[in-house]
Order: C-alpha cells, then sequence, then structure tokens
C-alpha cells in the first residue's frame, strides 16, 4: 500500500506560491533599471580677475544625498573680472553671454527650467562696492540683466563674505575628499585669489569666544564642525603686488629697482593706475610724476624684505595671530593650497618641495626674455611675476600663517580633486540643501540586497525541492520494496 506524505500537499503549495513571488520579483527588480536622469546647477564665480562658470551634476533621485555631484562643464569668461567694468557696466554683463550661451548647450533643454543659476562675486566687487556703491550696483544691474534673459532658475547675484567664501571652500575640499560623509579628519583649505586670501581648517584646541566672527559652525552628515576661517582683503596676489609697489614708491620716484622681478625687467606704471584700488589709495605720494619706470633686480633676500613690510606682526590681542591683529590658532592637519597658490607653485615645481633657493635661481640667473621663450604657452604677465609671487606665497604662509617646515609639508598644492577646487561647489551644495545636517536612513535595502536576497531565496526553494524529490523517491523505493 503506497503510504501517504502528511506534509506532501501543504509543502507543495508553499513552494509554489514562494518560487511564483521569487521569480516575479526576480524579474521586477531586475528589470527597473537604475535612475538615470540627472539634475544640474550652474555657479558663477565672478572673482577680481577673471568670471568662470562651472556646471554640476546629479543624479536626480529623491534621495540625492546618495549621489556624488560632478562638475560636468567649467567656461572661463574671456577678458577680466566685472569689477573692472566699472565704468562700463553693461558690459560687465555682456561678457556672460557667451559662457551661458554655453551653459544652454551643456545642460539638456527639459532641465532648463529647474536648473538653478547663482553668481558669486568675492573680493574685487567687495573692493568696488567700498569704493563706489553705486558702480557695484550697477554692475550687478547688468549681470543680472543678463542671467535673467536665458533659461535656467535664475537664484541671484550677490557678494560673498570674506567668510562665506572661507567656509564653502573648506566644504568643497573635504566634500571633494568624500571626508565629510564618512567622518574623516578634515583637510584645511588655502584659496589664493587676486585680491583677497583664505585660510579654513578645523584646529586642534579651539576656544571660539576668542574672536568669533572667525567660528563657523557645521553640523554636516551627523558630525560637528568647528571650523576657524578667515579671509585677508588685499592679500590675493594682485593686490599684494600693489602694496609692494606702493611700499617701493611712497617717494614718488621716477624709477624704481624691484628686487622681486628679473634684472631685464622693465614696464612703464601710470601712478593713477597703481594707486587706483582701497587696498593703496590712502598711501598714494602727495608729489608724483604721472608715470614711473618699474625695472627689476632679482634679488630674493631683499624681496622678502620687501613683501615682509606688507604684514603687520606686531599687534595682536589674543593668545595667537598670525597678521595684522587678526586671531589664528596653530595650523592643523593636511591642507589643500588652490588658485594662485596651485598656478604659481605648480610653475616653480615647487608643488613637493618648500624651497626659496629655487626661486632664488630663477630670479637671480634667469631672465625674462629667456623664461617667455622656454614657456611661450604661458600669459606674459604671469611669467613677469612668478617670482614675486613665489616669495609672497613662501613669505605669506610661513611667517604670516606660521606654518613650519614639519607642517609646510602637509599641504598640497591642488588643482582639483575630480572637480575643480574652489568655493562654488560648496556654494551650491548649501544653498539646494545637499548636504544634510544628519545622516539620512538610507533605503531599507539598495537595489543590488533585493536581487541577492530574491537569488537566495530561489537557491534555498531548488535545494528544498531537490531534497524533497529525495525523500519522495527514497520513500517510493522503500515502499516498494520486498
Ligand atoms: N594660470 C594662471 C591663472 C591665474 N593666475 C593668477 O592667479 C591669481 C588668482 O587667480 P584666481 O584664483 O582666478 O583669482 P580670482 O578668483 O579672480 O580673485 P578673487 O578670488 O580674489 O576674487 C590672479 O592674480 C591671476 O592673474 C596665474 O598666476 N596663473
Ligand atoms: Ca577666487
Amino acid at each position: 500500500m503506497k503510504e501517504k506524505n502528511p506534509w506532501h500537499k501543504p509543502l507543495t503549495i508553499i513552494i509554489t506560491v514562494i518560487g511564483v513571488i521569487a521569480i516575479v520579483a526576480l524579474v521586477t527588480v531586475a528589470e527597473i533599471p537604475p535612475p538615470v536622469s540627472a539634475q544640474y546647477g550652474i555657479v558663477l564665480d565672478a572673482g577680481s580677475s577673471h568670471t568662470a562658470l562651472y556646471i554640476y551634476k546629479w543624479p536626480a533621485e529623491k534621495d540625492n544625498n546618495t549621489g556624488r555631484i560632478e562638475q560636468k562643464h567649467s567656461c572661463k569668461v574671456k577678458g577680466k573680472g566685472i569689477s573692472s567694468y566699472a565704468a562700463v557696466p553693461e558690459k560687465a554683463g555682456m561678457s556672460l553671454t557667451e559662457c551661458m550661451q554655453e551653459a544652454e548647450m551643456q545642460v539638456p533643454a527639459w532641465r532648463h527650467q529647474e536648473t538653478p543659476l547663482y553668481l558669486g562675486a568675492t573680493a574685487g566687487m567687495r573692493l568696488l562696492n567700498m569704493e563706489n556703491r553705486v558702480a557695484s550696483d550697477k554692475v550687478f544691474e547688468a549681470v543680472e540683466k543678463t542671467l535673467q534673459r536665458f533659461p535656467f532658475s535664475y537664484q541671484g547675484a550677490r557678494i560673498l563674505s570674506g567668510q562665506e567664501e572661507g567656509a564653502f571652500g573648506w566644504v568643497t575640499v573635504n566634500y571633494l575628499d568624500d571626508r565629510l560623509k564618512q567622518g574623516l579628519q578634515t583637510t584645511g583649505a588655502l584659496d589664493l585669489g587676486g585680491a583677497s586670501t583664505q585660510i579654513s581648517f578645523v584646529p586642534r584646541e579651539y576656544d571660539i569666544s576668542e574672536s568669533p566672527s572667525n567660528a563657523v559652525a557645521f553640523r554636516l552628515y551627523g558630525n560637528y564642525y568647528n571650523l576657524y576661517t578667515h579671509s585677508f582683503l588685499c592679500y590675493g596676489k594682485d593686490q599684494a603686488l600693489r602694496m609692494a609697489l606702493a611700499h617701493q614708491t611712497q617717494s614718488g620716484p621716477i624709477t624704481i629697482s624691484d628686487p622681486c622681478f628679473h634684472p631685464d625687467y622693465s614696464v612703464t606704471r601710470n601712478y593713477n593706475t597703481l594707486y587706483d584700488s582701497p587696498c593703496v589709495s590712502e598711501r598714494k605720494p602727495k608729489v608724483a610724476p604721472l608715470n614711473f619706470i618699474h625695472t627689476g633686480e632679482g634679488n630674493f633676500l631683499q624681496c622678502q624684505e620687501v613683501i615682509k613690510s606688507l604684514f603687520n606682526f606686531k599687534s595682536c590681542k589674543y593668545s595667537k595671530c598670525s597678521f595684522n591683529g587678526i586671531f589664528q590658532p596653530p595650523v592643523q592637519g593636511s591642507f589643500g593650497a588652490f588658485s594662485a597658490y596651485y598656478f604659481v607653485m605648480n610653475f616653480l615645481n615647487l608643488t613637493d618641495v618648500f624651497s626659496a633657493l629655487c626661486i632664488d635661481n630663477i630670479l637671480t640667473f634667469k631672465l625674462v626674455e629667456q623664461i617667455k621663450k622656454l614657456h611661450s604657452d604661458i600669459n606674459e604677465k604671469y611669467l613677469a611675476e612668478y617670482c614675486f609671487s613665489g616669495t609672497y606665497i613662501l613669505t605669506l604662509l610661513t611667517e604670516g600663517y606660521n606654518f613650519n617646515t614639519e607642517t609646510f609639508s602637509k599641504i598640497k598644492f591642488i588643482k582639483e580633486v575630480s572637480s575643480d577646487a574652489g568655493w562654488t561647489l560648496g556654494y551650491m551644495l548649501n544653498l539646494t540643501n545637499m548636504i544634510p545636517a544628519e545622516t539620512k536612513d538610507s533605503p531599507p535595502l539598495p537595489h543590488a540586497g533585493y536581487v541577492s536576497i530574491v537569488t537566495v531565496i530561489v537557491l534555498l526553494l531548488f535545494i528544498l525541492c531537490v531534497c524533497r524529490c529525495v525523500w519522495v523517491k527514497g520513500h517510493l523505493t522503500l515502499s516498494n520494496g520486498p
């Protein structure tokens, strides 16, 4: 007599039901493609020396915290920074047209309307605003008019404070390094522009109350950061050069012999043009000719003396200062130095070593004409100024911010970390709320997780089926036995 298997029927039903669910789930889940649609954001960096447009792109998931933002495109606006158009404001607007047209091509048309567009201006406009408020407003009006003509979601144009510029540069560097999300030790940020320079880092011990205006507190991905940041207006590379020239022309001479320039350097400069900046205007000599001849001498040590005279190391009402009576705790950890820090140190081949000797060699033994021949691809203005800039950078870092041989070796001169280093990405991340204060709950299971689980279920079912077949077969053999 054939023995009846007591769990034969329910087992078959269970296996069939789970099997069908598993197969349907597997097919469905496997067929859902990961989200491919992208979102875009545009930031214009209206710097003192030039304007640049950046287009960022990220996956358009609801939980956009999961997708890394990348720089899709950048466009360098031809000509100088918007502050240079103070006398002809309409041209400031017009100058942006070409890059904006490029942006129109780069961002898919169906995304234009929801693509936020921001313009942030830095030290050049800060100076113009101090000098001539009406002219600064007119430049912004012209810029706004141009930007509003494009189909993007225009979010406004404004001057960033030095504190914002420093803090957003720090956010960018650490976001790109993935340090914020992973809660790793952060990297400090050093930005050298044309008209201002920023230093931002998380100090080891930090008494915020000593100078609250230098403190920025962040809560990002569930971690607290107490950032120290300071922006020195007039200490960007171009304004620093003005200050150095002002220092050498106080008596209103017809010619100066500048230790920071090569021995064959000779350029005629206009007194009015040189002193036309709030960084030096108050020091304009009462009696001076129209022009002076700026010649070079090529002497590193003397150059360093001129540059040191731009800093005031005497007064400090805090426990510690960098210069000009500004509070600064001791530098801490690794640093990323970008913008002119990178341009200059990369050219001088000083990105790995801390050596004044190299500058001394170039300055003393090479003539500008030789250098121009060797580097015909580089803008002549930059070439002639690299020794001044190199000496300025070394002095600013060592005497100004107090980097020593050990801490200096932790500075990395960088142009980019997957995206360009600068404040623009941090600015956009902040305005679009892209970095949450808390770590968001991740979805119960990612796509890959579902697939794995369903695969395991199917495998288990398969094993269960095989076992059952063996059991039934064994049983039948037993019952049919002699
Ligand atoms: N290959 C390059 C490009 C730029 N520069 C110089 O580097 C300085 C800083 O450039 P940038 O960071 O672009 O300054 P801005 O953003 O325009 O100035 P700021 O941030 O002060 O507004 C400027 O003096 C610029 O002339 C350079 O030496 N070599
Ligand atoms: Ca800048």
